[in-house]
């Protein structure tokens, strides 16, 4: 460390942020560039009267270096990275896909000491180049042990690419069924599934008997549907025969029920491998409810099983507008 106007000709240790309210925020020097006479009332004006000045530390690591490492040790699949900037590096989806982050070993290494990366949530649907995860440590020098530490945790965050499924369409309900009044709940599914590239090559109407929409899910199944929603008939009236008519099919229910808020009359089930889902009122009412949870999951590939979903209630209610 130098008074600052003893610095020039030296090499900057680290990037120096300047903050000007209502201006802007980023580096206004870099690491690595030499201190020029010109610079030294900048910094002063920036309340820099001290600076680290590079100089090589034995066992230690700069934090741009351990930042690249923590990121090259931990990112999977899907995954770039940019450059370092003022100590951070911060990693990007590759492409639209699913974000995966093993939370119990991201915890391990935040654990450690001096290292800090911090995430978007785990299962979340991300877009090309969003920013997932960033990847920093505290001091400008750290001890080269924590970073082989982190490293030997081995991979905590990837994005898996998402694979468009062939979808089959079951719209229960007498009031539909009859032409009482007009079908909300399929085109609401369907513009969803069309979001993802999922084509529909079975859309079928059923009564409210569970015999009816049992064999319409047989039949999506056969006409080569990958997956099938049912709408409507999920909670308790008489006439809601949907979660026996998903059985009644022969499919396995995975769970019926998720601790999710909307959406929590959702029903998972496997006939074979084919995805059996019942999709509740909620789905069709509200922007965003378990289904936009679930939907990307399975079309990245993804076996649920019960625990899977017993694990959304942490977080699982949407806060409303
Ligand atoms: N006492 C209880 N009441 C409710 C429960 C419960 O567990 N106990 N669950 C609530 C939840 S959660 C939901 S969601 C809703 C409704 O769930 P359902 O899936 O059973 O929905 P339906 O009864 O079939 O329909 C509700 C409503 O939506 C209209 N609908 C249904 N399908 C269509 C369609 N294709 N096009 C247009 N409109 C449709 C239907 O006519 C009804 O008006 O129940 C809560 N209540
Ligand atoms: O299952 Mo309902 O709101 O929770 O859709």
């Amino acid at each position: 460390m130098v008074p600052t106007e003893q610095a020039v000709g030296l090499m900057y240790a680290h990037d120096l942020t300047r903050i000007v309210p209502g201006e802007g925020k980023g580096p206004r020097f870099r690491r690595g560039q030499v201190v020029r006479p010109e610079d030294v009332p900048v910094l002063l004006a920036m309340g820099k009267e001290h600076l680290y000045v590079w100089e090589p530390h034995p066992g230690m690591l700069h934090e741009e270096e351990a930042a690249l490492r923590l990121a090259e040790a931990g990112a999977g699949g899907g995954l770039r990275w940019d450059p370092p900037a003022e100590g951070k590096v911060s990693l990007r989806a590759a492409f639209r896909g699913l974000l995966r982050v093993d939370a119990a070993r991201l915890e391990a290494i935040n654990a450690i000491g001096d290292i800090t990366i911090a995430t978007l949530r785990d299962a979340t649907l991300v877009e090309e180049d969003t920013v997932v995860a960033g990847c920093k440590v505290t001091p400008l020098l750290v001890a080269e042990e924590q970073i082989r530490r982190a490293e030997a945790m081995g991979r905590w965050i990837e994005v898996k690419p998402l694979a468009p499924l062939r979808a089959g369409l079951v719209v229960t309900g007498s009031e539909v069924y009859k032409g009482r009044i007009p079908d909300k709940f399929g085109p609401v599914v369907e513009e969803k599934l069309a979001r993802f590239g999922c084509p529909v090559v079975y859309k079928a109407y059923s009564n409210d008997q569970a015999e009816m929409t049992a064999a319409k899910i047989r039949e999506a199944v056969e006409a080569g549907a990958q997956m099938v929603l049912c709408t409507g008939g999920m909670s308790v009236d008489p006439d809601d025969a949907t979660p026996g008519a998903i059985r009644r099919a022969g499919a396995d229910v995975v769970t019926y029920g998720v601790p999710f808020l909307p959406g929590s009359m959702f029903l998972f089930a496997y006939l074979g491998d084919v995805p059996v889902m019942g999709l509740p009122g909620a789905v069709m009412w509200e922007k965003v409810t378990v289904f936009d949870v679930v939907l990307p999951r399975v079309l990245a590939g993804e076996r649920l099983s019960k625990a899977d979903f017993v694990r959304l209630g942490h977080g699982g209610l949407l806060p409303r507008e």
